[in-house]
């Protein structure tokens, strides 16, 4: 369930690293109690914002706010966030015991049982330290303080990163349950946009470190579509609407329109085919931009279907 409330704010958030500005204005309010996805492609930001979200790091332009307290070096804030990084570096005879047992330190909320549930759930060795673990179990460890601690905000930057299908399917099913159990605000980011989408409520994508989508995600479902025919036929059909990308295989041509039926004159057109975008396509789209129509290996069901 979530209120009008902001869990977190952005406003007009910069962050430039290096030579590269990795945020540029970006401005936001994420509902309190959604499960807000945070998507884009590599380099888009994603890691850049969670850490300020967490306090890890402070904008150099503009303000972030979570439940209205300024994160960085903020002890006011020190509660209110949880978040494992996802090239979190662990002391190097750090155990998960240990991790355990350090957990209530941090986190006034810390829920014991659980922690002990997550290590079942995900079958977590308790012997190599922390550093040894594989990858999907460095990311288990990271769900397992990100749900044990119970902040009112929780940030999991690709949380199933290096996780097995069975492992991805006990991550989602704890945090449904988690958040049935205590309602709280989470901030993911994930590639795996369709495996996860059924657990979001909201969806930020960055490109570019710049916010191209802040929406609820029952607003995005058929907000866009997708034609595909004919070249010449789907440049006249989309001519007058917003396409986010477009891909050519030969003479066939696939836009991904930012109308809910594809054009009017798509739809009155037999030789082509209009379908609703799926949140992975829109998002694929939203980084792809319309930089030409790029020639691009088909996939089945798509260009190669309609080519025959
Ligand atoms: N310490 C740094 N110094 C210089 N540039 C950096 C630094 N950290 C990140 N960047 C750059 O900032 C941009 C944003 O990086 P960020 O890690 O936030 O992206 P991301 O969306 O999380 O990517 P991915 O999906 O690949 O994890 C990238 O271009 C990255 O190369």
């Amino acid at each position: 369930m979530t209120t009008t409330a902001p869990a977190v704010s952005a406003r007009g958030v910069g962050r430039r690293l290096g030579s590269t500005q990795a945020l540029q204005d970006v401005s936001f309010d994420l509902p309190t109690g959604a499960v807000c996805g945070l998507l884009g492609r590599n380099g888009a930001g994603k890691t850049t914002l969670m850490a300020m979200v967490a306090g890890h790091d402070r904008p150099d332009a503009g303000e972030i706010a979570v439940h209205g307290e300024r994160p960085f070096e903020n002890p006011a804030a020190a509660g209110l966030v949880s978040m494992v990084r996802d090239n979190q570096r662990y002391p190097d005879d750090l155990h998960l015991a240990h991790l355990l047992r350090v957990g209530p330190l941090f986190h006034a909320g810390w829920d014991a049982d659980l922690a002990a549930e997550v290590v079942d759930a995900f079958r977590l060795p308790s012997k190599p330290q922390l550093r040894k673990l594989s990858r999907g179990q460095s990311s288990a460890v990271a769900i397992l303080v990100g749900l044990a601690s119970r902040a009112p905000v929780t940030v999991l930057d690709e949380p199933t990163l290096g996780l097995d299908a069975t492992s991805r399917q006990v991550f989602a099913d704890l945090l449904v349950r988690d958040l049935a159990a205590a309602p709280r605000t989470v901030l993911l980011s994930t590639h795996l946009v369709d495996e996860l989408e059924g657990l979001l409520d909201h969806v930020l994508v960055l490109d570019g470190g710049r916010l191209v989508r802040d929406a609820a995600l029952e607003d995005l479902h058929g907000s866009a579509s997708v034609v595909l025919g004919p070249a010449d036929a789907v440049e006249r059909a989309t001519a007058d609407v917003a396409v986010l990308a477009s891909r050519r295989v030969g003479g066939f041509l696939e836009r991904v329109v930012e109308e809910p039926g594809g054009s009017a004159r798509a739809a009155g057109d037999p030789a082509l085919q209009v379908r609703p975008a799926g949140l992975q396509e829109l998002v694929a789209a939203l980084g792809a931009g319309d930089d030409g129509d790029r020639a691009t290996a088909a996939r089945p069901g798509s260009l190669t279907e309609v080519s025959r």
